[in-house]
């Protein structure tokens, strides 16, 4: 039996056809109209569970999830020590540095975040000093009010940035899901993993399985 963390919300809705593709499937009623947070596969062989998408690979690194899957963005800054095994190449999205456009950079910026661990290393990085303060979302509301310069967050279609009259002004990194490991059950669970990440492999390249 495999034990998977799943992300609660947008990775989630995206990933019930994924999992379809690759052959297992599982009405998303469950997910979408329940509170449950347990689900038992038997037929399957899993056990999922749904869990906050920045706490996923805190089960999986304690081993009380022998998979799971995240944003990218989510498994950097969560830095855990976890396999990262395969690339699902949904809910695509960027991290980048944003801010109102023109305005001159400040000497020690503030830089408002819910990714306060990559904020740090990039800006680290290039040698520029600045305070990051760490938000919980709504992260745009940040210079729009003067509590930071700038922010680091999530940027997709960009609509959020627009609307608020912000602009991208750097670009971080590329964001998809992944699916992560358990080091341990990666060796114990080895063929039951691999199975999976096969199959979720084949279901990303477009090969629908039987
Ligand atoms: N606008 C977006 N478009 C595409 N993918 C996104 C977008 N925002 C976030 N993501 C990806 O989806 C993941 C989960 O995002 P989601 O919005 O469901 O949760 P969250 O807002 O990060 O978490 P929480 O529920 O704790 O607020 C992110 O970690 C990122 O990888
Ligand atoms: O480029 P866009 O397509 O507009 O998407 C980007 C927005 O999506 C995410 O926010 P989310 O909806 O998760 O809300 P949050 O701000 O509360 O995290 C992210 O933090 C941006 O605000």
């Amino acid at each position: 039996m495999l034990t998977i963390a799943l992300p609660k919300g947008r990775v989630l809705e995206e990933l019930i056809p994924l999992f379809a593709k690759g052959g297992y499937s599982f009405p998303s009623e469950w997910f979408t109209s329940s509170r449950k947070l347990v689900f038992t596969l038997p037929e399957q062989g899993f056990t999922l569970f749904l869990a906050k998408p920045m706490d996923v690979p805190t089960y999986v690194e304690y081993g009380v999830a022998d998979l799971g899957i995240v944003g990218k963005d989510v498994l950097l800054e969560a830095a855990r020590e976890v396999y990262e095994l395969l690339d699902l190449r949904i809910s695509p999205c960027r991290l980048a540095v944003a801010g109102k456009p023109g305005a001159e950079p400040a000497l020690y910026p503030r830089v408002a975040t819910k990714y306060p661990r990559i904020a740090e290393r990039y800006f680290k990085e290039r040698g520029q000093q600045v305070e990051v303060i760490f938000l919980n979302g709504s992260v745009e509301l940040a210079p729009l009010t003067g509590l930071a310069e700038r922010i680091v967050d999530i940027v997709s279609t960009g609509k959020t940035l627009r609307e608020n009259g912000l602009v991208e002004l750097e670009r971080i990194t590329e964001v998809t899901a992944r699916l992560i490991a358990n080091q341990v059950s990666y060796r114990l669970k080895r063929e039951a993993i691999q199975t999976l990440a096969e199959r979720l492999g084949k279901a990303v390249e477009g090969e629908v399985s039987a």
